[in-house]
């Protein structure tokens, strides 16, 4: 037996050891389940405990099945520790046999190097078989790095290397084994803190996000759990692509939704025009919406107020009603509260006068006044109740706001408006504006940390959706300027930033790329130039990866040819086209699945996922297609994980050209 065989062995003992207190510790959770029902003292007690021990089982059981540790620290101090994605101990009180990777003893794990070994001896990392449920066997191998002995040799290890270039299929995978030391440090930032990245594609924008969930629920469980975490992507395919990370790591139930969902009051039932589209999402509509709903108020009530009690009438001069008014618009609380406030205001106000004539009136009188039909008619004249669609249908039936110039009214103006509010078939941008009225009618409830991914391609009035669920809380952002593809795309993060409501959140770039290999990103990098914005080019730690370029006289027989040769190796394909194109390209590839490794996709849909294999079929027609086709194919060509094939009937766009 090598020594290798013999550390290995002893490493797989361990392993079965971790797994048979994995199964003691789920067993007693579910005992105490049991335990915790009937020990507890009161009713209300007893439910509490049985709902967090119904949890912690419930978490347990959910856990997917898999390795139980990837790596392990040997310290100076002679301690040992197995980091793996959660805690495992024989019992509360041992030592424990596995160390979760977000505690802080696990840091080093990541963070120590020959320049600075953080008190560690060895770092050791586990090669596990591919698509290993955990059985001790698809333990095998190992890989250890010397940090304070000069053993040292600063090259990157070949299990990352692995892992890092291995094919893709399936959803994606947590990264809790090989997070690298820029990333871990966005990971691990303050949670009270917002933060934004601006990564190249493929530097791990996602997974820092995804991590540092997890990192922020493992780290303040009470204050992220109570209030809430949020996860926001931009559309659905890209959700289910992300949604097995946090399960993954140990976090089930955690909220991962686009932001039209988050939003939605009501179905979407119609299509905006780009220019109303354009309006509607502009900063402007702030304003807009604001002064319409407000407009409701009357500043200066004509009539005294009369209440009629008994055979008296208490009276408040329509001077002190608007002064009541004023008060209360100048404090600004939400409108609801508003009105709330005028009506406790005049009522206050009464009593007083009630008091100088008859001496003290009691809280039973001030009910009966609150609730006096004189007081509820004012309050309806001088601050109605009102909705977020009513509201709105008001803008969009006769728009007038000096805000907006007379194309911008016309062109959000409803052709045919509904016959009430009530029936209005909303856009999706029309989700927004009545989001924005909601918030400002009643403030919504905020969340502790939302993270937002593509943040580049939100509106300011998006924006302004996030800002109002996060007044309490923090924010990640993750995003890329030059991915940005919607009409309003951010072109400068302090002014996104800004509208997040959270201005002077520090900006921290990633260049560094994980997904793309080098020759791709260096293709990728000479759109940089047209897609107005202005970051660092990515780099790519990858040197594999291939290019290949197919000038074709007949695109259905290119397609058919590039698909073909990109089955011959193993790992998914996506064929990417012009949205108008998908059809064509569709039926070309119709008889070539690769057993559902081949994806045929719109561009405008492949935001944030990746395949092996990306075969772009005429990509001229995705930057013909939009205003923003050249930021489009800047994202189509970063999908690629291996090789990047581009079929062309037309002229490839200028700057891909080879001849350059
Ligand atoms: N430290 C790492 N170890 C292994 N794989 C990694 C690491 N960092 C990133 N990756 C992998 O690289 C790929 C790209 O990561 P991710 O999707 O998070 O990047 P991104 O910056 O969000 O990309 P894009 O903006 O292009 O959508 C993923 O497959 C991810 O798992």
């Amino acid at each position: 037996m090598t020594s290798l065989d013999l550390e290995l062995a002893r490493e797989r003992s361990h392993h079965d050891a971790c797994r048979a207190a994995l199964i003691r510790m789920t067993e007693d959770v579910v005992e105490q389940v049991v335990i915790g029902e009937d020990v507890a003292a009161s009713g209300a007690d007893a439910e509490a405990l049985g709902y967090h021990l119904r949890s912690r089982a419930k978490e347990m059981g959910e856990m997917p099945p898999g390795p139980l540790f990837f790596g392990r620290l040997d310290r100076e101090d002679g301690q040992i520790h197995h980091i793996g994605r959660r805690r495992i101990a024989e019992h509360p009180a041992a030592p424990p046999l596995v160390v979760d990777w977000r505690a802080p003893v696990s840091r080093a794990y990541y963070q120590a190097g020959a320049h600075d070994p953080q008190g560690v001896l060895r770092r050791r990392r586990f090669g596990w078989a591919p698509h290993s449920e955990g059985a001790t066997e698809d333990l095998t191998a190992l890989e250890d790095e010397r940090l304070t002995d000069g053993g040292a040799t600063g090259t990157v290890s070949a299990l990352v290397t692995g892992e890092i270039e291995r094919p893709r299929v399936g959803p994606m995978r947590d990264i809790a084994a090989t997070i690298q030391p820029e990333q871990d440090d966005l990971v691990r930032s303050e949670p009270a803190a917002s933060l934004c990245v601006q990564g190249a594609p493929g530097t791990g924008k996602t997974a820092v996000g995804l991590h540092r969930a997890a990192y922020l629920l493992y780290t303040h469980p009470q204050r992220i759990r109570r209030s809430g975490l949020l996860v926001l992507g931009p559309h659905r395919a890209f959700l289910s692509y992300i949604s097995e990370v946090l399960p993954s790591l140990g976090e089930t139930g955690i909220r991962q939704a686009t932001l039209d969902e988050e939003i939605a009051r009501h179905p979407v039932r119609a299509e905006d025009g780009e220019a109303a589209a354009r309006v509607k999402h502009d900063a402007r509509m702030a304003g807009v919406l604001h002064r319409a709903l407000y407009g409701r108020v009357d500043p200066a009530p004509a009539e005294d107020l009369a209440v009629p009690d008994g055979s008296y009438h208490w009276r408040l001069p329509a001077s002190d009603l608007a002064a009541i008014v004023a008060a209360v618009r100048e404090e600004a609380p939400p409108y609801a509260t508003g009105r709330e406030r005028v009506r406790a205001r005049v009522v206050r106000a009464l009593q007083l006068r009630a008091e100088r004539r008859w001496g003290p009136m009691g809280a039973a009188w001030a009910r009966k006044i609150e609730r006096a039909r004189a007081v509820t008619a004012f309050l309806d004249a001088c601050w109605p109740r009102t909705s977020p669609e009513e509201v709105l249908a008001e803008v969009l039936t006769e728009p007038t706001d000096p805000a907006l110039t007379r194309d911008e009214l016309a062109a959000i103006r409803w052709a045919r408006p509904p016959r009430s509010y009530r029936s209005a078939r909303w856009t999706a941008a029309d989700l927004v504006l009545l989001d924005e009225l909601a918030g400002l009618i009643e403030r919504p409830e905020s969340y502790g940390h939302v993270v937002v991914d593509e943040a580049q391609d939100l509106s300011p009035m998006q924006c302004r959706a996030i800002a109002r669920r996060t007044e309490f809380g923090s924010l990640t952002v993750l995003g890329d300027l030059a991915q940005g593809t919607t009409p309003w795309a951010a072109r400068d993060w302090d002014e996104q930033l800004a509208h997040l409501g959270k201005t002077g959140t520090p900006v921290v770039p990633l260049t560094l790329g994980y997904r793309v290999p080098a020759a791709i990103v260096d293709l990728a990098n000479r759109l940089l130039p047209q897609l107005g914005a202005d970051v660092p080019a990515g780099r790519s730690v990858r040197r594999d990866g291939e290019v290949t370029v197919h000038r074709t006289t007949d695109l259905t027989a290119g397609v058919r040819e590039a698909v073909r040769a990109a089955l011959a190796t193993e790992g998914s394909v996506g064929v990417i086209t012009a949205d108008g194109l998908v059809e064509v390209v569709t039926e070309a590839v119709r008889d070539r699945s690769g057993d559902g490794r081949v994806t045929v996709l719109p561009a405008s849909v492949v935001k944030g996922l990746e395949f092996d294999h990306v075969v772009v079929v005429e990509p001229a027609a995705i930057v013909a297609a939009e205003e923003r086709g050249a930021n489009r194919l800047y994202v189509v060509l970063t999908r690629a994980v291996s090789r990047l094939a581009l079929v062309h009937e037309g002229e490839l766009p200028e700057c891909l050209r080879t001849e350059r």
